[in-house]
């Protein structure tokens, strides 16, 4: 087993609110162990671009608390490549890093995979991203807050709906995953939750709203994953008035206001200890994996597993969004 020396951390694709904790915790936690810890800026893009510098313990004070990630994001089409991934470990090698710890989403862990196969470096990934469609864990960081603003904003949305008896159509964050909308969607009693991994037939809404109608039910929310199959907030929202003119119809899209603010204590604890897990698993000599939170314990599950399987929605959850707001 190499005995790792120098660590680098970044953080990659979307941001989520927690990725600052997770760096916080991968750095302290490597300098307890004596390791040199290197922060790579804007994720793969800074890795090619030898964007890479020493942190120390206070690099990283002040900002267990702070949304965004002081490490910059990005995406970066060169990484696809060969030769892209090739340049970032010549850079890598310049400072002698013998560990990696990704924090990003499933693409960022499609990089670290590749990369550590063709160099033979060991890499973590942490599941950072507000969507949680990232199969080996329970939660990813940053869904809980992201979810959180979600469930803010639409309580305040029912406030005027109800003021006025109106219809929202309101769409939430997932371009190909379904759990914001559905988490958002049960706890603000939303009459109906429309996702990308599920179809449902916008007129058997329309239907619904129309017996809804009759027995007076005034105000209703239809929470929309921004890739849901029917189309987002404002495809359905056209179809909606179409067919029922009468009722009253706004739209609103919530956008990367989820992305932002301060992470919930949930995200910062599941953020202090993935980052931890990541060094300890480093200092094992485990590499390429995932880590996750798996009934409250931290479980590692293989990269390439990580990457390939996919969290699916429980029909169940959906089955009862029809039940409890009828
Ligand atoms: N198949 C892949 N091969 C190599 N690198 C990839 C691959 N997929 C994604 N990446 C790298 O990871 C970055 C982030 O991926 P992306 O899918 O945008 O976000 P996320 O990690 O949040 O899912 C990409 O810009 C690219 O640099
Ligand atoms: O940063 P962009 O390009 O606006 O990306 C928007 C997408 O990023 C997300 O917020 C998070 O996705 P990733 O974590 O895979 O990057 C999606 O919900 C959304 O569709
Ligand atoms: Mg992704």
């Amino acid at each position: 087993m190499k005995k790792v020396s120098n660590i680098a951390v970044l953080t990659s694709g979307g941001d989520a609110p927690g990725m600052n904790a997770a760096v916080r915790a991968v750095v302290r936690t490597g300098i307890y162990h004596q390791l040199n810890v290197y922060g790579v800026m804007y994720g793969y893009r800074g890795m090619l671009k030898n964007e890479i510098f020493p942190l120390e313990s206070k690099s990283v004070a002040n900002i267990i608390q702070r949304g965004g990630t002081i490490l910059k994001t990005a995406r970066c089409k060169e990484f696809y490549e060969a030769e892209g991934r090739a340049q970032a470990y010549e850079n890598l090698k310049k400072h002698n890093i013998d560990g990696i710890v990704v924090i990003g989403g499933d693409g960022s862990f499609n990089g670290a995979y590749k990369m550590s196969k063709e160099f033979d470096i060991p890499c973590i990934g942490l599941p950072g991203t507000i969507d949680k469609d990232i199969a080996g864990t329970d939660f990813t960081i940053g869904f809980d807050t992201a979810v959180n603003t979600a469930v803010d904003a639409i309580d305040k949305i029912r406030d005027t709906a109800d003021a006025h008896d109106r219809l929202f159509v309101i769409e939430v964050m997932g371009r190909d995953a379904g759990y914001i909308a559905l988490h958002s969607g049960i706890s603000t009693g939303a009459e109906h939750i429309m996702t990308p991994e599920h179809l449902i037939d916008v007129q058997d809404i329309i239907e619904d709203l129309q017996t809804n109608e009759r027995r007076r039910k005034l105000v209703n929310i239809i929470v929309v994953a921004e890739g849901s199959i029917a189309g987002g907030a404002e495809e359905v929202a056209r179809m909606v008035k179409t067919s029922c003119p009468q009722l009253d119809t706004r739209v609103t899209i919530l956008g990367h206001i989820q992305r932002g603010g301060s992470p919930t204590c949930q995200d910062r604890i599941l953020a202090s200890r993935m980052g931890y897990a990541a060094v300890e698993a480093l200092l094992n000599g485990t590499s390429n994996v995932m880590v996750g939170i798996v009934n409250n314990k931290i479980q590692y599950t293989p990269l390439e597993q990580a990457i390939k399987a996919k969290e699916h929605l429980d029909p169940e959850w959906l089955k009862m969004v029809k039940i409890l707001a009828s």
